[in-house]
């Protein structure tokens, strides 16, 4: 018997982020491995015009679900949905949901964030930072509260190299950046943004850090953990391999580069790609909760949830891997046949954008507006090629992270705890798990059906052909106007069609003589 299956079995536990990517496939797994478990809270807001209730009908049913519904049948009964918003205070919770949730939660799972890489500081703060001291005020005031576990990202001190399971101070203290958002205007924090995030990327990065400082701050006399995933990718195992079902990290590129928008991409081939899939995630976070609820270890420990220390695998190897099941499982109606040209040169990859993406998305639009419709091309790629400037950044370097922590929590586990709750991603096969992905995204993101690959395979053919005729037109085209224009080029002609017409007439008496 799993002991951390029975550990949540009789537990209250709530989640935040529950309908995000790890959120829900978190919720998952607590449902399939702990059916007894008392309740899931979510802190959920209206979206799209859905009601919380029909976001929760949405997600039970869905896919991702139908392995619970069989060993779980009154898993609609067991989630509780909560009114919240994060961006309010108090997090806009009702005082008599405030009240339930004080007086019953066992588990906190804090996964809500903001996950923009081109936030303004201040909504990045308000979400990953105020929300969060928000939360843990909460918490403090929990007489059954045994763990809170929050996630964060590797990447929150990707100004490091070598990136230890410790909490890195920022330079300026979280409470003192949460004030002073409260007087500061907009142009002045815009100005300020860059200083303060010193050398990270983005807003992101920086609010997730400080995140981070704040939990190990504030959550002094709680049982608190972080838990730090790298890149998140679609599941490898649980609850069966690829379910994915948002763009971010590698997936919005695997769309792009499977319907011929992206052809090429300046990253470094040799950069390790440190992937993690979402099932591995949330079995180290459930396992997580488990240990420090149990083992209480002071101080608040660290767990890097990263791969390429362990089982590296590379951009290069990840794009031919993509690209190799392009050919298996060709996407539907593609702009272009799929290419993956990687460059590490700043200049060759302008180069590559203006030929590759800009200038096949004028044409394409040019043809638009003659057959009398609106053109969209340039602008759909102009949005692509701003998404990929922000993650080139992740692209073309490799940064090292220590896992002592995630070993250690591996060596505590029972047998049946590795099994059931594995994180071991040593015993992942890169080309197995992209092959997967890459379905995984046909099917749960594009919705397209296997069916459809004959057409989807005419179709490239098509295009095939549409590339030949157009290349050799334009290749006639140029030729033309440079015989009209320099005396070389017909110098050069004239010798090429005197060559091949006497190599023809030697062939040609060579026959005769033979017979
Ligand atoms: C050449 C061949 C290549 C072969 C493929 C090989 C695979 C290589 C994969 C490399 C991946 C590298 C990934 C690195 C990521 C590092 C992550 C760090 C870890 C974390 O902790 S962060 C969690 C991850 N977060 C993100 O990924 C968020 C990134 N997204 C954003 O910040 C915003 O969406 C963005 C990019 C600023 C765009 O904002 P905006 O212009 O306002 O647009 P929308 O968000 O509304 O979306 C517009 C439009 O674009 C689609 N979209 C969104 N994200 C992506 C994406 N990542 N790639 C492609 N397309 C994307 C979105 O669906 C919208 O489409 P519409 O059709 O609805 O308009
Ligand atoms: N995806 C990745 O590659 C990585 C993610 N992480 C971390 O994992 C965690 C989960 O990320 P992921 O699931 O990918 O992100 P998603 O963007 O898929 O989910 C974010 C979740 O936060 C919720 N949320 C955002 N704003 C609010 C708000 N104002 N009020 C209430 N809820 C809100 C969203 O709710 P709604 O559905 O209403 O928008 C959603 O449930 C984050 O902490 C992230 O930093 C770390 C490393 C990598």
């Amino acid at each position: 018997m799993s002991m951390i299956a029975a550990f949540y079995g009789s537990k209250s536990i709530l989640i935040t982020g529950a309908t995000g990517f790890l959120g829900k496939v978190l919720m998952e797994k607590l449902f399939r491995t702990s059916p007894d478990l008392k309740v899931i809270y979510i802190l959920v807001r209206p979206k799209a015009g859905q009601t919380l209730q029909q976001r929760v009908f949405q997600i039970l049913n869905s896919k991702l679900f139908e392995k619970v519904k069989e060993v779980c049948p009154k898993v609609h009964e067991k989630i509780k949905p909560i009114y919240a918003d994060l961006n309010q205070k108090d997090l806009a919770i009702s005082k008599e949901d405030m009240q339930e949730l004080l007086s019953y939660t066992n588990i906190i799972f804090h996964c809500a964030a903001t996950v923009r890489f081109d936030d303004p500081l201040r909504h990045a703060v308000q979400l990953n930072v105020t929300a969060t001291q928000q939360l843990l005020f909460m918490a403090s005031q929990m007489p059954k509260l045994e763990a809170f576990i929050h996630i964060s990202t590797a990447y929150s001190n990707c100004n490091l190299k070598h990136i230890d399971e410790v909490v890195y101070p920022c330079s300026v203290e979280p409470k003192k950046i949460i004030e002073s958002m409260e007087w500061l205007d907009d142009a002045i924090i815009d100005e300020i943004t860059p200083k303060l995030i010193a050398g990270r990327p983005n807003t992101y990065t920086y609010t997730k850090a400080l995140g981070e400082m704040l939990v190990q701050q504030e959550g002094g006399n709680l049982n608190v953990a972080i838990i730090r995933p790298s890149i998140v990718g679609a599941t490898w195992q649980e609850p069966f391999p690829g379910w994915v079902d948002n763009l971010n990290g590698p997936s919005g590129l695997i769309v792009a580069a499977g319907k011929g928008f992206l052809r090429s991409i300046k990253a470094t081939p040799m950069a390790v790609a440190d992937l993690v899939p979402v099932d591995t995630v949330v079995n180290l976070t459930l396992a997580v909760g488990w240990y420090t609820a149990v083992h209480r270890p002071k101080p608040t420990l660290i767990y890097h949830c990263t791969s390429g220390t362990i089982n590296p695998c590379n951009w290069g190897k990840m794009g031919l891997q993509v690209l190799a099941t392009f050919e298996k499982v060709p996407f539907e109606r593609a702009f272009r046949r799929p290419n993956a040209d990687f460059t590490t040169n700043y200049f060759t990859a302008s180069c590559w954008n203006a030929v590759s993406h800009r200038a096949p998305a004028i044409i394409y639009d040019f043809y638009l507006r003659l057959t009398g419709r609106k053109p969209r091309m340039t602008k759909l790629m102009n949005r692509l090629l701003r998404t990929i400037s922000m993650l080139e950044y992740f692209i073309n370097q490799s940064w090292e992270w220590s896992t002592y922590n995630t070993e250690m929590l591996m060596s505590e586990l029972s047998p049946e705890d590795q099994r059931v709750f594995n994180f071991d991603v040593s015993q992942l096969n890169w080309l197995e798990y992209i092959e997967n992905y890459v379905m995984g995204v046909k099917k749960h993101i594009l919705k397209e059906d296997m069916a459809g690959i004959p057409e989807a395979r005419q179709h490239l053919k098509r295009l095939r052909n549409i590339h030949y005729l157009f290349n050799t037109a334009l290749f006639l085209i140029i030729w033309c106007l440079l015989l009209a224009r320099s005396q070389m080029a017909r110098n050069m002609w004239f010798f090429i069609v005197s060559f091949c017409y006497k190599f023809i007439s030697y062939f040609r008496a060579s026959r005769t003589l033979k017979i």
